[in-house]
């Protein structure tokens, strides 16, 4: 299949960003004893269009009933099924820096499916130290560390070293980079990148809070 089909078929971003709101919200009301729920229940609740839930959810195999709705504890099964969260992925962090070492020290991240099982640093200081169960290497013994099982590299190293060590995480087999670095980098297409900045939510947040048009 070429890239383009291949984009066809993918699930929208937007959609695959609201799923997990689904599943918190749901996950809630299940610890609420709601065994039952429509989208329209859902859509109120979350302050969104009832037609997107029920567009969002019939990505997934789970179909609503009339009247019924969705039941909710399968429904959160097939979500967390459908987004991942049920499989663990291990990766490796790259720069165990003061964001990276708040990465080492989530362990909310296993819940949505990702243990990171060493980190990267040249830091003297950081290299031999354990931070959150998590061993920290020289970046230079990454080669010898390196196993075709971890796929998925979290980059939260100095943006000038971005690019430099994102093309070392492909050379050591990463196929998936979750860059927090706000460096573009620049990979062969089959390398999936997901770019995620703090910053950029807080400048909408200053732009509505300060009322800038
Ligand atoms: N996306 C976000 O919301 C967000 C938030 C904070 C920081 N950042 C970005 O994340 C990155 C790290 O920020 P920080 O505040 O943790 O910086 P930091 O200086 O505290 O940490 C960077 C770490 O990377 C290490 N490092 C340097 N070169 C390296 C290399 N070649 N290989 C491996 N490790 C190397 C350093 O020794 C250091 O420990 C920066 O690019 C920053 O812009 C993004």
């Amino acid at each position: 299949m070429t890239n383009d089909k291949k984009k066809d078929k993918l699930v929208p971003e937007p959609a695959l960003r609201r799923m997990p709101c689904y599943l918190a919200y749901l996950k809630l009301a299940k610890n609420q004893g709601v065994k039952h729920i429509s989208s329209t229940h859902i859509a109120r609740d979350m302050g969104v269009d009832p037609t997107q839930v029920t567009k969002d959810l019939s990505y997934t195999s789970i179909v609503g009933r009339t009247r019924v709705g969705y039941e909710v504890a399968p429904l959160i099964d097939v979500l967390e099924d459908f987004l991942g969260f049920t499989v663990m992925d291990e990766a490796f962090l790259f720069g165990a820096g003061s964001l990276g070492t708040a990465l080492l020290h989530d362990h909310g991240l296993r819940q949505f499916g990702l243990k990171i099982v060493a980190a990267f640093d040249v830091d003297p200081k950081m290299v031999g130290q354990e931070v959150g169960g998590v061993k920290i290497y020289h970046i230079d013994d990454f080669p010898r560390i390196k196993t075709d099982q971890v796929l998925v590299g979290i980059l939260t190293v100095p943006v000038e070293h971005a690019q430099e060590t994102a093309e070392l995480m492909v050379k050591g087999g990463i196929r998936a980079i979750w860059n927090f670095t706000p460096v573009r980098i620049r990979l062969d297409d089959d390398i999936v990148v997901q770019n995620t900045s703090l910053y950029a939510h807080l400048a909408v947040m200053f732009n509505r809070l300060h009322g800038k048009k």
